[in-house]
């Protein structure tokens, strides 16, 4: 229980890799405020007790994460912990990219960044304590050529992490971030794992030979989130399967 007494939010959190979060947080002894724009995290935080709860929102919104924030005060009184888990893709080959599924992208996946992290620190640097976790993944550094707004967001995360870090520090507030590989959930399903080839092709990439759990991410989330992760700050983890470390392709084992 190396989170007992904490209190976090989690955004993203009705589906994937943001409700493996929540799950873990609660079973760590969190209290968890579950947030997402889709109404159905209201039905996993009732799965996870008195310890959860949910708030529908869009946290790209400001005047949403300002309701957000009040929200988890009224619950629970203070904040401990932020996952910055949502987002989203938009696949366009760059001569189609639309201005605004471009906008709609970074707004997401990156502005919420800020503005749910200023707002957890107003309240964080109240008490000098608090960690963010930025979710950010391999493609902040690898590309993929029909998810321009995508990669180009998740390249942000990991700059808008070591930022917030360096400018939160002396309130010692950690903020690191996480950076997944291609991890079974509906977005990697609708945006890389939609047929067998993009499959094979994800998993020539893979050492490890598999495609990632998202409660295997979550364990990452707590590990950061908890006091063994007291000296780090500024940096992001990849939890990829070996992606980042390869140069070349592997022998598929289907
Ligand atoms: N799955 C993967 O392979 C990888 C995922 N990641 C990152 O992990 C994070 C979670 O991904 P994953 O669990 O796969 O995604 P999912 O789509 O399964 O879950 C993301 C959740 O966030 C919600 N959401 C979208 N926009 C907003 C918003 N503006 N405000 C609040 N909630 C919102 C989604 O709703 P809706 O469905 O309506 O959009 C969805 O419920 C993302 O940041 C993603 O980029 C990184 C590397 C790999
Ligand atoms: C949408 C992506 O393709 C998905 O999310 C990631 O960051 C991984 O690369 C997955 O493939």
């Amino acid at each position: 229980m190396r989170l007992a007494n904490k209190t976090a939010i989690v955004t993203g959190a009705s589906q994937g890799i943001g409700l493996a979060c929540a799950q873990r947080l609660v079973q760590e002894g969190a209290r968890v405020m579950l947030v997402d724009i889709r109404p159905e995290g209201a039905d996993a935080a009732a799965t996870l007790g008195d310890a959860a709860r949910f708030h529908q929102a869009d946290v790209s919104i400001k005047a949403e994460v300002d309701a957000m924030m009040a929200a988890t005060l009224a619950a629970f009184g203070q904040v401990d912990i932020l996952i910055n888990n949502a987002g989203v893709t938009h696949a366009a080959d760059f001569l189609d990219l639309e201005e605004d599924d471009f906008d709609r992208v970074l707004r997401i996946n990156l502005k919420s960044m800020f503005l749910c992290s200023q707002a957890a620190a107003r309240e964080m640097v109240k008490r000098q304590s608090g960690c963010i976790i930025n979710m950010s993944s391999v493609n902040a550094e690898l590309t993929i050529p029909n998810q321009v707004p995508y990669v180009v967001s998740k390249g942000g995360v990991n700059q808008l992490t070591r930022v917030t870090a360096i400018s939160l520090a002396q309130h010692g507030i950690r903020v690191n971030a996480i950076g997944p590989g291609t991890i079974l959930t509906e977005l990697a399903k609708k945006a890389v794992l939609g047929s067998p080839e993009a499959r094979h092709t994800i998993l020539s990439r893979t050492p490890l030979g598999r495609c990632g759990e998202p409660e295997e991410i979550a364990g990452i989330a707590a590990f950061l989130a908890s006091d063994d992760a007291s000296y780090m700050t500024g940096q992001t983890l990849y939890a990829d399967g070996g992606r980042m470390a390869l140069n070349y392709t592997v022998p598929v084992r289907e």
